[in-house]
């Protein structure tokens, strides 16, 4: 089996530390959509946002999921907001199995405020951001793929959960 496996879901649901771990099992290449933007580019995401503004990041992640990542045999940890804009979730579907990391607002507040290399959170209420970001995109998240829910979990079995999922999906995705 060599789909691709493309992991979703909101900042700080464990996209990026799960995904490493999973494809450390599964002996894929691991790769994360931020990251390798920031390679291109040679700059953070925060200083694209702000020398050039989010639509035009959107347009990068576009790029990245058309032509920028290996076709087979990887994980990739997709940016928070990757699957927003109208198309890339069927883009992604079209491409490998899409799961989506889970985790209660709350849960998510207490892991990404410390950070600060997230610009969508570079503002006077940062907690009201987040409750905000999570009313719109949530329903978005819950129908883009199978949920794996990261609260209260340790990362191990988390991990073994995605693979679960992933070894389901990836067997039907290549009758597809
Ligand atoms: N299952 C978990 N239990 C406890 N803490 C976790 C868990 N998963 C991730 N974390 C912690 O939460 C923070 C965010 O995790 P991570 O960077 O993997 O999220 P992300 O989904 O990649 O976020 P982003 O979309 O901003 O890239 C990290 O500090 C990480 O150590
Ligand atoms: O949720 C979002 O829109 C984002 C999440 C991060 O992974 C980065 O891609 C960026 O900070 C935007
Ligand atoms: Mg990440």
């Amino acid at each position: 089996m060599d789909t691709n496996l493309y992991l979703v879901g909101f900042m700080g649901t464990g996209k990026s530390t799960v995904g490493r771990l999973v494809a450390r099992q599964v002996g894929f290449d691991f790769v994360d959509s931020d990251h390798e933007i920031e390679r291109l580019q040679g700059k953070p995401v925060s200083q694209i946002f702000a020398e050039q503004g989010e639509a035009a990041f959107r347009a990068m992640e576009r790029g990245f999921v058309e032509r920028g990542h290996p076709a087979k045999r990887c994980v990739v940890s997709c940016g928070g907001g990757l699957i927003v804009p109208p198309g890339m979730l069927e883009l992604l579907r079209g491409r490998g199995v899409v799961v989506c990391m889970h985790a209660p607002i709350d849960t998510i507040i207490q892991r990404t405020l410390h950070a600060t290399h997230r610009p969508l959170l570079a503002v006077e209420n940062p907690e009201q951001r987040l409750r905000d970001l999570y009313a719109q995109r949530e329903a978005l998240y819950r129908r883009s793929g199978t949920l794996v829910l990261t609260d209260k979990r340790p990362l191990r079995e988390i991990a073994a959960h995605v693979l679960r999922v992933y070894r389901q999906e990836a067997a039907s995705f290549g009758k597809k």
